[in-house]
């Protein structure tokens, strides 16, 4: 597909994914190398990684700069995305996102920086390594599992669960998530303040929305960090799911793919703990 990737949706996704499975069943595929916009980049690189059944590299790459640019990065970037791919370094180590130089697990990469050719980061644990002189040189791997070691099959799936994502901000109003479970969303991430706080607005609906049997997993909009369990909300008694570290639209992939398996909000739960 040749799509801008804030135009990435699930469909493409499930396309993606299946397309990726069978050519890495074929025994003459070493590697693949996907080409992305950058603007969804971490969100396909987390999905990929939680549905390719390969130990076989799978690397995205994007480029900052257009191919018009003073010193564009594409080429480089492509270059260091191909040797990659083909690299013994890189078997095992999940779904990887290669810009600058540097490489960044699927799981964790984040867009930083609306501009820079620095933007792709994984904020406090680090990136993987660095690719040098034609080199992959790794230092550190994701302890969460991926790829072959995740239950979900998407080679039969042709949808995906609603899942959407609800902002918090101070004088925050329940209009949108209301829209959202009136809409028929099977789960909420909602992307609170701080380490995960709701405002008083909200909790009513969410409350409601939970009851509806609507999964409700707790993310923050900060970025960084744990969002853990019973917190700043009392999970237990609110049957509300907290989303470790992944951020709002990381959570939101893992949501998707774990309503496929349950409903259950203490399997779900572990799943955040696992993934
Ligand atoms: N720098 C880029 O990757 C281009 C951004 C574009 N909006 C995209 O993500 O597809």
């Amino acid at each position: 597909m040749q799509i801008a990737s804030e135009n990435m949706n699930n469909d493409a996704w499930l396309k993606l994914g299946k397309r990726v499975n069978t050519l890495l069943a074929q025994s003459d595929v070493d590697g693949i190398v996907i080409t992305h916009g950058t603007d969804t980049i971490e969100e396909t690189a987390y999905f990929l990684d939680l549905v390719v059944k390969s130990k076989k590299p799978v690397v995205i790459v994007g480029a900052m700069r257009p191919s018009t640019a003073i010193s564009a990065d594409g080429p480089i970037n492509l270059y260091n995305a191909v040797l990659l791919a083909g690299s013994k370094e890189a078997i095992g180590k999940g779904v990887l996102v290669t810009l600058n130089d540097q490489i960044n697990a699927g799981r964790e990469v984040t867009k930083t920086n609306t501009s820079t050719l620095d933007t792709f980061k994984t904020p406090e644990l680090g990136f993987l390594g660095y690719i040098q002189g034609s080199k992959p040189y790794f230092y550190r791997q994701s302890t969460r599992k991926n790829t072959v070691d995740t239950p979900f099959d998407i080679m039969n799936l042709d949808k995906l669960p609603q899942v959407d994502i609800v902002y918090g901000y101070a004088n925050m109003n329940p209009i949108a998530l209301n829209a959202f479970v009136a809409a028929g969303a099977q789960g909420i991430i909602h992307a609170g303040v701080g380490d995960g706080s709701l405002n008083n607005t909200v909790v009513p609906s969410l409350t409601e929305a939970r009851k509806k049997g609507v999964v409700i997993v707790r993310s923050s909009r900060v970025g960084q960090g744990i969002v853990a369990r019973n917190g700043e909300a009392d999970d237990d008694k609110l049957d509300f799911v907290v989303s470790d570290t992944l951020n709002a639209q990381k959570a939101r992939i893992l949501l998707m793919l774990a309503l496929t398996k349950t409903t259950d909000t203490k399997e779900i739960q572990k799943m955040f703990w696992e993934y």
